[in-house]
């Protein structure tokens, strides 16, 4: 049946699938060896499958936004592939599937704190924060931040502080991940009555603050190494994606080339991905020439 996909649409796959890698990364680096694999193998399965039902709410919540807009428009409930009622059972679903292997299988902390990313974006983010202020995605940003936490939270039991650190680096780079797409897709929000920041405070305003964001996301991206979390391989990588990273808020701030804003957004996703990649590698091929 091809409701199949339609389901899947619903679950943002491959936001998704960005979420559950840093939560795997966080289980890696929880401990020196490999993690325990019951944790590692039903700790990911139930942090994907929150943030999954997390998704088909957001869809089920805001199909009203996403019929005003270009971008969301053929999502499948403003098309009306699938109603109402199936995407709450899905959602419903999929939630106490996680919650059950989480809270059976892995440990009742991570139960927990994935219950309340996956209240925090799907109801608090989705229904109040969104609608109410263009600080939206700062605050909302604390739910997709979360994942490392609970993948190392499931492999442990507990919330370390470098596993805090790896939460900030998610937040941090949220807001220019997200700013850089709300300036390509201003008039689409303006539209929908939905006060991003473009919107509010105009493109120029958001391309400061992209570039704020950026350099702080770089700075923040050092600790890792100067907490002797991280060895070489690490810094250079975040350096390197820094440097560029930085060199594309710098090209928004000038404001260069119609396309660039979705080029940054672009970027911060497989920014996001190679800097978590690098994070796993030192982690096992550690070069500790602290200086
Ligand atoms: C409040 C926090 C966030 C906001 C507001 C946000 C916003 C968005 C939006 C509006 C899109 C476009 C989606 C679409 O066109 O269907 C998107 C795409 C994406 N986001 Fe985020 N995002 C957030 C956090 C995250 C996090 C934490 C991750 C992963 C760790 C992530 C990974 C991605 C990926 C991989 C895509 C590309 C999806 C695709 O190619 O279809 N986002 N984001
Ligand atoms: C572990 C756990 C439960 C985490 C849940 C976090 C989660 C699924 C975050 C997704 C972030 C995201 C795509 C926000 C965009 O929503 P939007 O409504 O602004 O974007 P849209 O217009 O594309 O729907």
């Amino acid at each position: 049946m091809t409701q199949w996909r339609d389901y899947y649409e619903l679950t943002k796959p491959r936001v998704v699938m960005l979420i559950v890698f840093t939560a795997v990364v966080g289980m890696f680096l929880a401990v020196p060896g490999f993690p325990n694999l019951t944790a590692l193998v039903f700790g990911t399965i139930g942090i994907g499958l929150a943030a999954s039902s997390a998704a088909v709410i957001n869809h089920l919540l805001d199909a009203r936004i996403d019929e005003k807009m270009a971008r969301t428009r053929s999502r499948p409930l403003p098309q009306g592939k699938l109603n109402e009622r199936q995407a709450l059972i899905f959602a419903v679903t999929l939630g106490a599937l996680s919650m059950l292997i989480l809270a059976v299988l892995v440990n009742g902390l991570t139960a927990m704190l994935t219950f309340a990313s996956l209240i925090g974006y799907a109801i608090v983010y989705t229904v109040y924060l969104k609608r109410a202020t263009p600080q939206n995605i700062v605050i909302g940003g604390a739910a997709g931040a979360a994942p490392p936490v609970l993948g190392w939270a499931a492999v442990t039991g507990e919330v370390h502080s470098d596993a805090l650190l790896l939460f900030l680096i998610i937040f941090i780079w949220t807001p220019p991940h997200f700013w850089a797409l709300a300036i390509a897709r201003k008039d689409d929000y303006k539209n929908a009555g939905i006060p991003m920041l473009p919107v509010t405070h105009g493109n120029a305003f958001t391309r400061k603050y992209i570039l704020l964001y950026t350099i702080l996301l770089v700075l923040i991206t050092i600790m890792p190494y100067l907490s002797g979390m991280s060895g070489l391989i690490y810094l250079v990588t975040a350096l390197l994606l820094g440097s560029a990273f930085l060199y594309y808020a710098w090209l928004l701030l000038k404001n260069a080339g119609l396309d660039l804003p979705m080029r940054v957004f672009r970027f911060s996703i497989n920014y996001l991905m190679v800097l978590f990649a690098a994070l796993l590698v030192d982690h096992y091929f550690i070069i500790r020439l602290h200086i």
